[in-house]
Parts: structure tokens; C-alpha cells; sequence
């Protein structure tokens, strides 16, 4: 495929576009219409499968939902996986009822930022917890899939996608910044630089560790930094992209988010930054510091990630070993000093499952508590945190109504 796009004409020709309507409404469109039709094609993608170790073994399907004022759909949608899962998304719930909209006072402007391009910028104070903007991706897929179609057609797949959508939403993709190299393919590269995590919970037998990716008209435009002043978050029961403050942002401060793992040392950031999304450097805050205070912000942040890859999802039901409290405090406060406000509560969600179990009940409620609310502000009430966080203090309560002392001990 080119590395250039056509002005405001097809991304394909009729004669590359190779995909197969599979379902009229909803619309659904298989990948290549080569891989039910033609034999050898079914077995070279199948060895290709086995060869990546690629979780799925269906064709890649994209399901398209047309704006629709009258069906509640506020923006285009092309979504891509396999075709149990189009069909899944297609009836959800949030696509029948209206996704509540941005905060009507908008907070921020978009405006360059001097080294990186285009970035979010407060025109007001913005209160720690504030929703900033939400929408839905326009362009969604399960990352597996993604890289199998873009790896069987070179970039095919994806154009197929986006043509059908209105030129609008098309262009609110293809107008977004692209930082790959010259000669990479261009859709490929926008997709790449700009497309943010989603966590898709709800979906039936998905596994842990299948990844979705969701590139926004708006959010795809907000900057990374290692100590970000935003939270984003994707909301999977009104599928909206949303970014709250995590501090009082003042007017004329960047927003900006985390593009990736912040309690990784600065070099191990700056190589996931560059391989997942062609970022050559990044000039926030703490990587701008001169080295002897990298190093000394790098080893903080190894504290935290030291205690955090040790942390269970909120649900597990294994027990995870006693750690001292004391790592836990030091961690805290590193968290504190560096600005990692998310990763601040995720520390406190884990010391107080290790109280609950080992320690003492009243720390672990203080511990909730602070947890709960900074997740609220970060997540919001709806959040998956927030939500999980109130049945854990409703078993605190009821421990304590007991007379029951930690679990584990
Ligand atoms: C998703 S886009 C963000 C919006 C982009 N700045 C624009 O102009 O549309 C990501 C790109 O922004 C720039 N960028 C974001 N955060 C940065 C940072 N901390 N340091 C340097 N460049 C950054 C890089 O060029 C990166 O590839």
C-alpha cells in the first residue's frame, strides 16, 4: 500500500478491495473473501496462525454502524473482530439509547505544543476528577486480528474499513497526526501512532491479555507525558473513550495522558513508546531532566513496579503473598513524589487486599477508602474500580460486624 492518501478519493481500488459482505444488518464484511472461497489461501492462513500463535481462528470480520440520529448513534463506527463478536457488539445496549455527551463547557482548546505537534490545552481550572470529554472511537478492532489481516493483505483490511465510513468520519481518522516513518504505509502509521487501549470486559470467552485498540477524533489528539495530568479510561457500557483530571489543572497547563507503563525506568518507556507507536523521544517533564535526577525518578518508579506486578485483578480469587507494610509506604510516597496518580491508587487498592488478608482491617478500610475515591476520580462512578471498590468495603463492614480479623493469618 501507498504512503501517501488520496485527496478525498477511495482508499482501495474495486480490484484490491478483496472483502466479503457476510451480513446485511448490521453490516459485517469478512477480511478477504479468499479465505472461505478458496483452499490454499484457508491453509496458508491457518500454518500463519500457528506460526504467530494467534489466539483467533476466524477470518477477520469489521462491523460498520452508520450515525444514525434516529438509532441513538451520535458517530460512525467501524469496529473489526471476528464475527461472533461484531454481532455481539452490534446489539449492545449502549448502541440503542443515547451515549451521554461531552461536558457542554468545553475546558480546553486544541493548540501546538512546541516539539510535539498538536496537544490538549486547559482554558480553565479543571478540578481533580473533572470529566474532561468522551466520545466513541471510530475506528476499534482486537489487536490480534488487526495485525493478522494487516500482516495477510498489507493494509487492505483497514482501508476497506474506513471507506465505508461517511468522509466526515473518515477524515476525523485520516486528518489525525502520523509519526511513522516515510515509506511506512499511511494508514497503518495513523492508526499506529494514534490509536489508545481498550478494555473490552464483557465480551463473551475473551481471554486475558486480548488486547482492543480504539482511535478517536479528539482523545487521539491528547499528548503523553510520565507524569500525565489525565486519566483516560474506556467506558464499555456506553463504549466512550473518557479523560478526567487527576489533579487541578490550571488554565494553559497540557492535558496529556499515558500512553504506556510509567513505573518502568525512562529507557524501557522511551523503547515501548517508539516500537508501539513511533514516538523517537519523549520531552515531558521528568524525561527533560538531566540524568543523576532521571536516574534517582527511575529508581522510585522500579519501587512501585516492583509491588504492582505482583498485584491480582480485583476479582482473582488467589490468594497473593504477605509483602510488609513498609514497602508499601515507601512505594506510596515515591508514587507521590513522581506524580503517578494512578498508579498511587492501584498501590493502595493492593496494600489493602494484603491488610484484609495479613494485616489490620482498619488500615485496609482507610486504605479502600482513599483508593475508592481517587479511582472515582480517575474512572469515574461507573468505573470498574469504583464499582468493585464498594463491594470490598461492604465485606469490611461485614468483618467488622463479626468480629473477624484478617483473612489469611
Ligand atoms: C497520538 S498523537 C498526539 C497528538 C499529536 N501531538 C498531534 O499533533 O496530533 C502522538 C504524537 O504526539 C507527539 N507527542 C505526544 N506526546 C509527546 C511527548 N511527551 N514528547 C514528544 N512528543 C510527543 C509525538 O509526535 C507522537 O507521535
Amino acid at each position: 500500500m501507498s504512503s501517501t492518501l488520496p485527496d478525498d478519493g477511495p482508499l482501495l481500488t474495486p480490484e484490491q478491495d478483496q472483502t466479503k459482505i457476510v451480513n446485511d444488518d448490521p453490516l459485517i464484511v469478512q477480511a478477504d473473501k479468499r479465505l472461505t472461497d478458496d483452499d490454499a489461501v484457508v491453509r496458508a492462513v491457518e500454518q500463519h496462525r500457528q506460526r504467530e500463535g494467534l489466539i483467533e481462528t476466524k477470518p477477520p470480520c469489521f462491523l460498520y454502524l452508520p450515525k444514525d440520529p434516529n438509532l441513538a448513534r451520535t458517530n460512525d463506527i467501524v469496529y473489526i473482530d471476528k464475527y461472533a463478536h461484531c454481532e455481539h457488539v452490534a446489539a449492545l445496549g449502549c448502541f440503542s439509547s443515547n451515549p451521554p455527551g461531552p461536558p457542554r463547557q468545553r475546558c480546553f482548546d486544541l493548540q501546538p505544543v512546541e516539539g510535539k505537534g498538536i496537544g490538549m490545552i486547559a482554558t480553565r481550572s479543571i478540578d481533580p476528577g473533572e470529566l474532561i470529554y468522551r466520545e466513541r472511537p471510530v475506528y476499534s478492532s482486537r489487536r490480534d486480528l488487526l495485525v493478522l489481516a494487516d500482516q495477510l493483505e498489507n493494509g487492505v483490511f483497514n482501508r476497506a474499513a474506513l471507506q465505508r465510513l461517511t468522509p466526515d468520519a473518515r477524515n476525523s481518522i485520516l486528518q489525525l497526526h502520523n509519526a511513522a516513518p516515510p515509506g511506512y504505509d499511511v494508514v497503518r502509521g495513523i492508526l499506529k501512532t494514534n490509536c489508545l487501549e481498550i478494555r473490552i470486559t464483557e465480551l463473551p470467552d475473551t481471554k486475558p491479555g486480548e488486547e482492543f485498540r480504539g482511535c478517536f477524533p479528539m482523545l487521539s489528539r491528547i499528548n503523553h507525558a510520565c507524569s500525565p495530568t489525565a486519566h483516560y479510561y474506556f467506558n464499555w457500557k456506553t463504549f466512550q473513550g473518557e479523560i478526567r483530571a487527576l489533579h487541578v489543572i490550571i488554565p494553559g497547563e497540557e492535558i496529556t495522558i499515558a500512553y504506556t507503563d510509567l513505573c518502568l525506568p525512562a529507557r524501557e518507556r522511551h523503547t515501548r513508546l517508539k516500537d508501539e507507536r513511533f514516538m523517537e523521544t519523549c520531552i515531558c517533564r521528568i524525561c527533560s531532566q538531566p540524568p543523576h535526577l532521571l536516574a534517582e525518578s527511575d529508581a522510585r518508579r522500579l519501587k512501585i513496579h516492583a509491588l504492582l506486578e505482583r498485584m491480582l485483578p480485583v476479582d482473582s480469587k488467589e490468594m497473593p503473598g504477605n509483602i510488609p507494610v513498609e514497602r508499601f509506604r515507601e512505594a506510596m510516597s515515591a508514587a507521590e513524589e513522581e506524580g503517578v496518580v494512578y498508579d498511587f491508587s492501584r498501590l493502595l487498592l493492593f496494600g489493602s487486599q494484603l491488610q484484609t488478608l495479613y494485616g489490620s482491617l482498619n488500615l485496609a478500610k482507610e486504605w479502600v477508602a482513599r483508593a475508592r475515591k481517587l479511582f472515582r476520580e480517575s474512572e469515574g462512578k461507573d468505573g470498574y474500580h469504583y464499582v468493585k471498590l464498594g463491594q470490598a468495603m461492604s465485606i469490611h463492614r461485614q468483618m467488622e460486624a463479626s468480629g473477624q480479623g484478617p483473612i489469611g493469618v
